[in-house]
């Protein structure tokens, strides 16, 4: 496997607050990588910092082994796309990518070829200025796309899709990265969006990474077991070799342990048990803790 795209212990603070905190990854070629978190939670910050728009207070990004900015011709190894504006609202999309391919010095054939690549060759002499947020979203695409790159990194490429460009935004990522062999690294905050299309998920909440994984192992999940208990029953589990989390609502959830050890450790230790259940810490759940730890810190 080649890896593309290659991010070591990345930091970058804003005014002394941390927006990504040791961040590293790597994204291999013929795959698509989900970088996932809650809004804030340090994705496009990460994203300008592989495409050298930010620099990094310390670590490193690579793309094909080089600094962005050391790239000979970025326009044909990484195609990117952080928002889908600054287009001319006069200029028609075939204009606009026009003007792009003259500029980077790539053959005039591209535009037409790239406007087919994201559905759009109908709306080719259409002015910008009258586009959906869908549109503008592929003719963001498009433009990247018009060096025929190897790397595509895409920050929060749905947004604006109906539920019929969604699933041509699956259809397009898998075709570029399972048939062309393009690394591919997709930020959301929608986990729906992108789940049934990553190969592979890097989650991160607070500028950490908190989960990665293929999607299959994170979506089968990890079991575990759900408590409510009267009185302090943490430091009694992890004395007994369990791992345990504590959500804002005060429900523990122990790993390495199954629920007849954590009930028979409570009678023993002669703790009270006022709820007790199995359940999966699948990737859902991750995203949910997530929003709800995010939802707790908005109101305290
Ligand atoms: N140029 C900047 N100046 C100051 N703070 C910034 C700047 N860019 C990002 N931040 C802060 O860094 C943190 C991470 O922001 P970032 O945009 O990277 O998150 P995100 O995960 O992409 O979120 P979203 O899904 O909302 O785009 C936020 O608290 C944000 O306010």
């Amino acid at each position: 496997m080649t890896t593309a795209i290659e991010i070591t212990d990345l930091r970058k603070s804003f005014g002394g607050v941390p927006a990504v905190d040791g961040v590293s990854l790597t994204v291999q070629a013929g795959t698509i990588t989900g970088y996932l978190g809650p809004n804030g939670a340090g994705k496009t910050t990460t994203l300008r910092c592989l495409l050298g728009l930010v620099a990094p207070d310390s670590g490193t990004c690579l793309v094909n082994g080089r600094r962005y900015a050391d790239l000979p011709k970025p326009i044909t190894e990484v195609g990117a796309v952080l928002e889908a504006t600054g287009f001319h609202p006069s200029r028609s999309a075939r204009d606009h990518l026009a003007i792009m391919c003259a500029a980077a010095g790539l053959p005039r054939a591209r535009v037409d070829e790239a406007l087919g690549e994201v559905g759009l060759a109908h709306a080719a002499n259409k002015r910008v200025g009258g586009f959906s947020l869908g549109m503008r979203q592929r003719l963001a695409l498009a433009g990247a796309l018009l060096g025929r790159p190897k790397i595509l990194i895409l920050d929060e490429p749905a947004n604006g899709l109906d539920p019929a460009g969604i699933e041509w935004l699956r259809g397009f990522l898998r075709h570029w990265a399972h048939e062309l062999g393009a690394a591919v690294l997709v930020s959301s905050h929608v986990l729906a969006e992108v789940e049934q299309t990553v190969d592979n998920a890097i989650i991160i909440a607070g500028g950490r990474l908190v989960r990665h994984g293929s999607i299959a192992d994170l979506t089968r999940g990890e079991q575990q077991i759900r408590i409510r208990a009267l009185g302090d029953f943490r430091p009694v589990l992890e004395g007994a070799g369990a791992r345990v989390t504590e959500g804002p609502d005060g429900v523990l959830r122990v790993k390495g342990m199954s629920i007849d050890e954590v009930g028979r450790l409570a009678l023993n230790s002669r703790v009270v048990l006022t709820e007790i259940s199995e359940e999966r810490y699948d990737l859902h759940r991750v995203f949910l803790d997530l929003t709800d730890a995010r939802t707790e810190g908005a109101h305290s």
